[in-house]
């Protein structure tokens, strides 16, 4: 077990400069999750902390020990990729057995290093099979069965699950969950998926271009992300964005006026904002509810259904309210999530309700002004408590 700690990690390609300056503090037997946009340099800080890239400045430690100039052997790192790559000639006993008859194990050590991790991961009934008899969920089972049998001081996963289908990723994400217990060592993965990140990690790192946005325990991010940039990326389906204007705010909360002349509440600490400020307004699907029969709220908004997609479980209605971009990306439409068994159809006037603690609001640079309703990670704390 070892904590890892990053402080002013850039890395360049010539003048391309990939990693902008990283301060990162992964605890001792941490779960870290990377997300962020395809091209953020998630990858290559993986490939950093391993060694497998050089640092252009900053400083490294894993365990307590500076490894800016210590090659990938000797980090205490076992590093697993989406692709496998396994020898294709090695049966998976001499796959898993390999890293450890190079550090002059013995026969007998290495037997019983092999067959605990094998019976860990549940492939020990196929030790002498080739990796081309195996399927891909076996495959990568054996992929980190080579790594567990080193005993790292940290796991290094770059999207172990991005090749299985999607049934397989569900089973394979509950043992990576168990295997994180079971072993309890600091573990870093990569990932593009939402559900991965938000179900493994103790704590998910957002990047963008190369920089950390926010790193937090997945509930606090989904609660309280601190910009328009996390904001949009953490959540699925998508927050809904809608550009406004503050009509009055105050510590406990801002009143903000919408495009279409509609004011709406929200109980964010808009402190430093005032009225005639643009700001940016966020709602989750989720958070939104049908309105009563005749509701003409205050904090109802009223439109035509555009789509309906029916999951079964859940019904995602897009709805023609005008949206706003985030960044450089087309605005995304409005979306409603709403239980499986509404009736919808396309055309249909839709009135819902907009709840002020549920409403996110970012001033022009893209900041989020606090919310101030409480957390359910919160409640949760206070019920233990
Ligand atoms: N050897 C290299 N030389 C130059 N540029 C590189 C090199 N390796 C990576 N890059 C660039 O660095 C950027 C970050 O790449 P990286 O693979 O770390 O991103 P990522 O966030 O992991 O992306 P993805 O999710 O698509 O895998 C990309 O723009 C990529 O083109």
């Amino acid at each position: 077990m070892a904590e890892v700690l990053l402080s002013g990690v850039r890395k360049a390609y010539g003048d391309v400069t990939i990693l902008k300056g990283v301060d990162l503090h992964i605890r001792d037997g941490e779960f870290m999750v990377f997300v962020g946009p395809s091209g953020c340099g998630k990858s290559t800080l993986l490939r950093t902390i391993a060694g497998l890239e050089d640092i252009t400045s900053g400083d490294l430690s894993i365990g307590g020990r500076r490894v800016n100039d210590v090659p990938p052997a000797e980090r205490g790192i076992a590093m697993v990729f989406q692709s496998y790559a396994l020898y294709p000639h090695m049966n998976l006993f001499d796959n898993m057995a390999f890293g450890l008859k190079l550090a002059g194990m013995s026969h007998q050590e290495i037997h019983d290093a092999v067959h605990r991790a094998a019976k860990v991961l549940h492939i020990d009934h196929l030790l002498d099979r080739k990796p081309k008899d195996l399927s891909g969920g076996q495959r990568q089972r054996v992929a980190i069965g080579r790594a567990i049998v080193r005993k790292p001081q940290v796991f290094l996963f770059d999207e172990p699950l991005s090749n299985l289908d999607a049934a397989l990723r569900v089973r394979m994400r509950y043992e990576f969950a168990k295997l994180h217990e079971e072993l309890k060592t600091t573990m870093i993965y990569v990932t593009h998926d939402q559900v991965e990140a938000m179900t493994l990690a103790d704590r998910i790192v957002v990047l963008s271009a190369g920089k950390v946005e926010q790193v937090g325990a997945p509930i606090e991010l989904y609660e309280h992300p601190c910009n328009l940039f996390v904001a949009g990326f953490i959540g699925s389906p998508k927050m809904n964005f809608l550009a406004g204007e503050i009509v009055a705010a105050d510590a406990a909360g801002a009143q903000v006026r919408l495009g279409n002349g509609v004011v709406l509440q929200a109980t964010v600490n808009a402190s430093g904002a005032k009225p005639g400020d643009k700001v940016t307004l966020g709602i989750r699907p989720e958070h939104l509810a049908l309105a009563g029969a005749n509701a003409h709220g205050a904090q109802t908004l009223t439109a035509p259904v555009t789509f309906v997609e029916a999951l079964g479980s859940s019904t995602q209605a897009y709805v023609d309210v005008p949206t706003c971009a985030v960044g450089t990306e087309t605005p995304e439409p409005f979306s409603v999530l709403l239980d499986g068994r509404t009736p919808l159809a396309a055309g249909q006037a839709l009135a819902f309700e907009v709840p002020p603690e549920w409403c996110y609001v970012f001033n022009a640079e893209g900041q989020a002004y606090p919310r101030l309703a409480p957390s359910a990670g919160a409640m949760r704390q206070a019920r233990a408590a």
